[in-house]
């Protein structure tokens, strides 16, 4: 592969692929993929193992030519992963011919190929947009009276003491029409939400608010999100819903067990680990959010991927303690999660890499059928109606971006 610097600075997503986009760019950086040199398709348990071994393998086997070194340059892989080992949806890395980054400012243009390259850098050009739609997305597998319901039982379970929290998502469905330009939807999340990660890998396409892991140069970041509330109508109602919300006791709860998660993973596979002293309120355009960030310094060798497999699934989106939330969830919730609350990201040749949890998205599948979830944190201080109500909140941004 060989990456050369761009005199231009292109719009990342006007490049990508109306049908079929890789996407990850947060606040206009980030890389676009286009074409495929390789993909491959991993499931059940070791799914992040046989990842990191088919990458690794790649990498070892690779001539690599990258005059740029910023993160995105150089060989990388675009990846998703299922939430949960049993799911039927299959976790993806896929490698594209050509990445085209903005990075600190700066674009580069990666190609990679099996074959010896035959001529100068081919720059990509913007498509036309495809025609525009509106697609109202509807109640699938649990509407909102089943999802009370369940919460309900949720809430029973954790004041029996059978665990502490669990995250109940549920889901809304819809059919893309046939060829739809999927841009019109990354454009729409990412000039709404352009502080969360904008991604679009193998259909699954959202914009996260939450990092699992920014890995460079030996350190790695997260920023765990737990416990939400409304943004306010006016000034003040918004600064008191924000004042309530670092207050709440429930939400506080909530989040000291994605913490909780987070640094015990992180904790087993760095050296150092350091976190925020308080939890601060995080304002989105659709919530208000309690978010830590926390810093690892690496041992040599520990890779991204290494990272996002000790990570996921956190108590963020699945609950504490783990196991038991996890079984939790495949029995209340009727559907499999696929990639919702998976990782999604890009990992590079040196063990960097920027993931994201798959949240506030949607799973869009070949023949064009939509799958949107959203969930949220229960414990036993929850309110079935408020939790629903919640995941109404997050279904937004991926509800308002289709519509
Ligand atoms: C599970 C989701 O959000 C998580 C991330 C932030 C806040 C959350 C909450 O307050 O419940 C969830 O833990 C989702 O968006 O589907």
């Amino acid at each position: 592969m060989r990456t050369t610097p761009l005199e231009i600075r292109p719009q990342l997503i006007g490049l990508a692929d109306p049908v079929h986009p890789l996407v990850v760019q947060r606040r206009g950086e980030g890389v676009v993929g286009l074409g495929r040199t390789l993909r491959w398709e991993f499931h059940g348990r070791r799914r992040f193992a046989e990842a990191a071994a088919a990458w690794a393998s790649l990498v070892a086997g690779a001539t690599v030519d990258d005059a740029v070194r910023l993160p995105g340059s150089g060989l990388i892989a675009f990846g998703a992963f299922a939430f949960s080992p049993d799911s039927a949806r299959p976790s993806v890395l896929e490698v594209p011919s050509t990445v085209i980054g903005v990075r600190e400012g700066r674009a580069f243009l990666t190609e990679i190929s099996t074959e010896p390259f035959a001529g100068p850098p081919i720059v990509p050009r913007v498509r036309p947009y495809g025609a525009e739609y509106r697609i109202a997305l509807l109640p699938g597998a649990l509407d909102g009276e089943g999802y009370e319901a369940a919460v309900a039982d949720a809430i029973g379970r954790i004041t029996a003491g059978e665990l502490e929290k669990v995250v109940l998502a549920r889901d809304l469905v819809g059919k893309l029409p046939d060829g739809a330009d999927l841009r019109r939807v990354l454009c729409d999340l990412a000039l709404s939400y352009a502080d969360c990660w904008t991604y679009a890998v193998d259909g699954l396409v959202g914009a996260s608010p939450e990092t699992l892991v920014e890995a460079r140069d030996g350190l790695a970041r997260t920023r765990v999100l737990a416990g939400s509330s409304a943004r306010g109508a006016d000034a003040g109602q918004d600064q008191a819903a924000a004042v309530a919300l670092a207050t709440s006791a429930k939400d506080q709860d909530e989040h000291r067990f994605a913490v909780q998660s987070a640094l015990t993973a992180l904790r087993a596979r760095a050296a150092t680990v350091t976190v925020s002293e308080q939890p601060f309120a995080l304002k989105l355009p659709n919530l208000w959010h309690l978010a830590s960030d926390l810093e690892a310094t690496l041992e040599p060798g520990t890779t991204a991927l290494d990272l996002v497999a000790a990570l996921h699934p956190t108590a963020a989106v699945a609950g504490s303690p783990t196991e038991v939330a996890s079984a939790l969830i495949a029995e209340l919730e009727p559907s499999d999660r696929g990639r919702y609350a998976g990782p999604v990201g890009w990992l590079g040749a040196h063990g960097d890499g920027e993931w994201a949890i798959a949240l506030r998205g949607a799973q869009v599948d070949d023949d064009g059928r939509i799958t949107a979830h959203a969930g949220a944190g229960i414990v036993a201080a929850s309110s079935p109606v408020q939790e629903r109500a919640e995941t109404a909140m997050k279904f937004r941004p991926i509800a308002d971006a289709f519509a």
